[in-house]
Formats: structure tokens, C-alpha cells, sequence
């Protein structure tokens, strides 16, 4: 009897460990894939896995710069001021001091960072390169191939392909368009003005998308808007649960351009009868969750893993709903993308950090995995912190590229419904990549410089270039106010790279200085 119990026990013992190992490692096997990269059936190595940080590190320029930085606002009383929005803070918000209370009362003299101009213009010195071509990095484009997709794909674009295709195709290694591209526009119009045919909402990712479906196989990413554009992040909200903002994805899309980057899709606001263009031509799944309100508007919420019930819904006033459109990114055959895991990647947990946020020589090692150990990459990641530092988006966990282009290609992009949230304050961890690594573009910093020093200021051109969109005023005027002055902030921080840089130059020549004294 005993013996029987025993075994029994024994064998229920065995069979739990051995259904526990099975759920270990495929667990541990989804992990790998998305932090390896998997194309193709091959493992390429993009980048080393989030590491908890257990001890606070305070050295490093990223922190030098944040303590710097910090000190500064304070000194002069506050950088951020009041607004008086009736929105901002409902009545039941009990967040406690969140938000800016002080007006800026003085205006520093205009810095035009002419030392950083000077590397700018500075001819590469390819024999004997100075210290400061390691942080300022001038790019050879002499063997410079640029396929298209349809050149990778042996695909002829036929004259009666949509504008939406013809853009697809004509993406290339590079850049999504090129600098005098004409479909952009064309594209937009399109989004714009053709009739929807179908819509369904997408699936995968956290917060609700709507795919719009047009004549002639054209589709749209759309996403609605919830709040007018004064509304903030709550500050009780992580960057995680911040609410997607459908402007944010269209003034990133501007500011992309603008940057001249060129690795975002096309997005364009769009005024929708949500009764005549959604309800009626939804797929049942999204049908099901219509209702009026009781403010007599028509609503839905569909199905998803944040902010998909009734007490979220998607609201028209009382049928009129706005909402971006995102040029849907190319589908055809072999167009696959590759998603990496972001190196800065945030922890995505409430209390926990990443070990970028406190270990100093967090670049160092990035530097030396595939792929940010050659090519482009490192430099793209550098890029997407400024935009990112510049929009306030804190959301960056992943990358895509794409896979037929290889490694060395440009990241897209993508996803920027949760920049532009707090145009009060200037989220300095964003741009930790490039302080701990220091390194910037050259034609990055150049296009910094010329929005700084003008003859128009970055603000300027953004309201310009988002004047055009059919739901203008796109952005509330303070997240334009915070674009100038982030600017000046990027600026400042590759001038605090370079010091240092030229600091530790000088010491090394002084000692080399000193060592040859003896001999003299
Ligand atoms: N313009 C587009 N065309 C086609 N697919 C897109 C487009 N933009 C984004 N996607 C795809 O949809 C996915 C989700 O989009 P997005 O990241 O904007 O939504 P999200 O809800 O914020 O996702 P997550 O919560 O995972 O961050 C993206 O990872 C991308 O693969
Ligand atoms: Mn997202």
C-alpha cells in the first residue's frame, strides 16, 4: 500500500517537474526570439537582454547632465508655468503636485552653439582624425547603393497602381521616401478623400487601431482621437498606461520630415461620420460593441487589452468623430519586417529599472554587440533618441526594419501615439543613448543647429508644415514652445560630450607631454 501511494506520488512529482520544464523553456525560447532577432530561421545577435539594476551608479555623463540639468530649472524657479485648462485636472483628480505652477520670468541670451557649428563645417580628417569625429560622425556616401523595394523584389510598378503601392515600392534601403519625393502628398490626399470601404479593427498591441480599408486595396492604420489636444498625461500614469493621442502620431510624422530623417509613414488627421463611415461598414466583431450614449452620442469601444469598455469608449460629437490615418505599410510578399528589442529599453514595471538607467558604461557594451557594432545602426538609435527626446515619447521598447534590406538599413519610425503628452517637462532619460554613448549624426546636428539658430525656428515649421492638415491646429501651442527649447537642450548635451572629450584629450597629450619631458 505504501509502496503504491509512494510511486504515486513519485510519478505525480515527475509529471509536474517534467510540465513545468516543458512551459520553462518555451517560455525561455519566446524570450530568446525577441531579443535575438530571429530572421530566416538564423539567430542574429541584436542586442544584450534587459538587465535589472540592483545598485545606483551615479557617475557618467548621462547622469552629470541630468544632475546639471535639474539644478538649473530649479535655480531659475521653475521651468514650466501654469495652465489654466479646465481639462488638465478633473475634479476627482486627487494626483497632488503633478503639474507646473510658476511662469518663466526670464529669457537666457540666445546661445547659437557656435563651437558646435565649427565641427559641423570642419572638413573629415581622414588621416588624423581629431577627438570630436568620435561623437560628430560625417558619413561616407561614396559607395552609396540604394535599392528600392521593387528593384529587391523584381517587381515593376505598373502605371495604374495606387499612389498608397507606388509608395510602397519605392521605399528603399535608406529612407521610406526620398527628400524630392512627390507621393507623400498624393498619399495624404488619398487618406483624406477616398470613400472607406471597410473597416476592422487590428489586431495585437495594447490600445485600440482601426484598419480602414479604401478603393483599390488601399488601407490606413487609424487611430481615434479621446481628448481634446490640451489634455496631458495624467501624472499618475506610467508611460505605459499613458493614453494614445492620435495627434502625437501626426505631428511625429511632420517632425520626421522636417528632421529630414524620413522613416516614418505618412499620417494625416481625418473628420469621420462614425455612424455612416465606421458602424456601417465594421466587421461584426466591432459592430457589437456600438452604443449611444447617454449624451445621446454614438460610441464604441471594441476589444483590447487597455482603456476596451464602456467606461473608454470611443465617443462622436454627436456622430462626428476625428481620428489619424497612418499610410498602412507595405504588404506585399517578402516585405516582412525584423523586430528588435530597443537596447535603452525601458524596465516596464512599476518599481523596477533598467541597467542602462544606472550603469554608466552601458554604451560600451551595446557598442559591441551585432548590429550597432557596424554600419548605420548605432547612429539610427542616436537619431531616435533626439526625435523621441523631442516629441516626449518614452514608449520605445521595440524597433522594425526591414528584413530584405539586411542590417543595414534604417529602423522605422513607428508607434508615437504617446509622445506629445507633457509639453511642461523634458523627459532628460529619454535622450540617455546619446549621452552614454555620445554620439551624434553629423547632418543631425547640423539640421539641430539650423532649427536653433533659425532663419525659422523648429516650432515655427512645425506649425507651418501641420497647418496643412484638415484637423489643423494639430498640436496645442505649448508642445511647439517645448520643441525650441529641447532643441537648445540636445545641443547643450553634445557640447557637454565634446568637453568632456576635449578634457580628457588634453589630459592625455599633457601626460604624453610630461613623459617626453624626461627625455628632453
Ligand atoms: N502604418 C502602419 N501600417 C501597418 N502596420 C503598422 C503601421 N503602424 C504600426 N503597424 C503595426 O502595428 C503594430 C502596433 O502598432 P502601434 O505600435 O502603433 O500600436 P500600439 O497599440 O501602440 O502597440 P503596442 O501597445 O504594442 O506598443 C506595430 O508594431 C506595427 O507592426
Ligand atoms: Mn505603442
Amino acid at each position: 500500500m505504501y509502496w503504491i501511494r509512494s510511486k504515486k506520488l513519485k510519478e505525480r512529482l515527475a509529471l509536474g517537474f517534467g510540465a513545468t520544464l516543458v512551459l520553462f523553456t518555451l517560455l525561455l525560447v519566446i524570450d530568446l526570439q525577441m531579443d535575438l532577432g530571429v530572421s530566416r530561421g538564423e539567430f542574429i545577435p541584436s542586442h544584450a537582454r534587459i538587465r535589472f539594476a540592483n545598485d545606483e551608479d551615479k557617475g557618467g555623463i548621462y547622469n552629470e547632465f541630468h544632475r546639471k540639468y535639474l539644478a538649473k530649472s530649479n535655480a531659475s524657479g521653475s521651468k514650466e508655468y501654469l495652465t489654466t485648462n479646465a481639462h488638465t485636472r478633473s475634479r476627482t483628480d486627487t494626483s497632488g503636485s503633478g503639474y507646473p505652477s510658476k511662469q518663466i520670468t526670464t529669457t537666457p541670451p540666445h546661445d547659437r552653439f557656435k563651437d558646435l557649428t565649427a565641427m559641423v563645417v570642419a572638413p573629415k580628417n581622414r588621416r588624423n582624425p581629431e577627438y570630436y569625429e568620435r561623437i560628430v560622425i560625417k558619413e561616407d556616401h561614396e559607395d552609396f547603393v540604394n535599392p528600392t523595394l521593387a528593384e529587391m523584389l523584381d517587381l515593376r510598378i505598373s502605371n495604374n497602381a495606387s499612389n498608397l503601392e507606388k509608395f510602397q515600392l519605392s521605399i528603399t534601403k535608406n529612407e521610406l521616401y526620398s527628400k524630392s519625393d512627390t507621393l507623400v502628398d498624393a498619399v495624404i490626399e488619398d487618406m483624406v478623400k477616398l470613400p472607406i470601404k471597410h473597416v476592422v479593427q487590428k489586431e495585437g498591441g495594447t490600445q485600440i487601431k482601426l484598419i480602414i480599408e479604401y478603393p483599390n486595396d488601399i488601407h490606413a492604420l487609424f487611430k481615434p482621437m479621446r481628448f481634446p489636444r490640451e489634455q496631458q498625461t495624467l501624472p499618475n500614469h506610467f508611460y505605459f498606461t499613458d493614453y494614445e493621442r492620435h495627434t502625437a502620431e501626426i505631428a511625429a510624422f511632420h517632425l520626421d520630415r522636417l528632421m529630414g530623417f524620413r522613416r516614418a509613414m505618412p499620417v494625416t488627421g481625418r473628420l469621420l461620420n462614425i455612424t455612416t463611415e465606421i458602424e456601417r461598414v465594421c466587421d461584426d466583431n466591432l459592430l457589437k460593441t456600438f452604443f449611444i450614449s447617454p449624451a445621446r452620442n454614438k460610441c464604441f469601444h471594441g476589444k483590447c487589452s487597455y482603456y476596451c469598455d464602456t467606461s473608454h469608449a470611443i465617443c462622436g460629437n454627436p456622430d462626428t468623430l476625428e481620428g489619424s490615418f497612418a499610410a498602412f505599410l507595405p504588404t506585399q510578399q517578402d516585405t516582412q519586417r525584423k523586430v528588435w528589442r530597443h537596447p535603452w529599453r525601458r524596465s516596464y514595471h512599476k518599481r523596477r529599472k533598467a541597467q542602462w538607467e544606472t550603469d554608466p558604461d552601458y554604451c560600451a557594451m551595446v557598442r559591441d554587440i551585432p548590429p550597432y557594432d557596424e554600419d548605420r545602426r548605432l547612429l539610427d538609435l542616436m537619431d531616435m533618441s533626439v526625435f523621441d527626446f523631442l516629441i516626449g515619447n518614452m514608449d520605445r521598447h521595440h524597433y522594425e526594419t526591414f528584413k530584405i534590406f539586411g542590417n543595414d538599413t534604417f529602423p522605422i519610425h513607428l508607434d508615437h501615439g504617446r509622445g506629445f503628452g507633457r509639453p511642461f517637462h523634458d523627459e532628460l532619460s529619454i535622450l540617455a543613448p546619446l549621452l552614454q554613448c555620445c554620439l551624434i549624426r553629423s547632418s543631425t546636428l547640423e539640421t539641430l543647429l539650423l532649427l536653433h539658430n533659425g532663419p525659422k525656428t523648429l516650432s515655427e515649421r512645425m506649425r507651418e508644415s501641420l497647418s496643412v492638415d484638415p484637423i489643423a491646429p494639430v498640436l496645442w501651442e505649448p508642445h511647439l514652445t517645448a520643441l525650441d527649447r529641447r532643441v537648445g537642450i540636445i545641443l547643450q548635451a553634445v557640447r557637454d560630450c565634446l568637453k568632456k572629450a576635449s578634457e580628457e584629450e588634453f589630459d592625455g597629450s599633457q601626460n604624453q607631454l610630461g613623459h617626453n619631458d624626461n627625455f628632453s
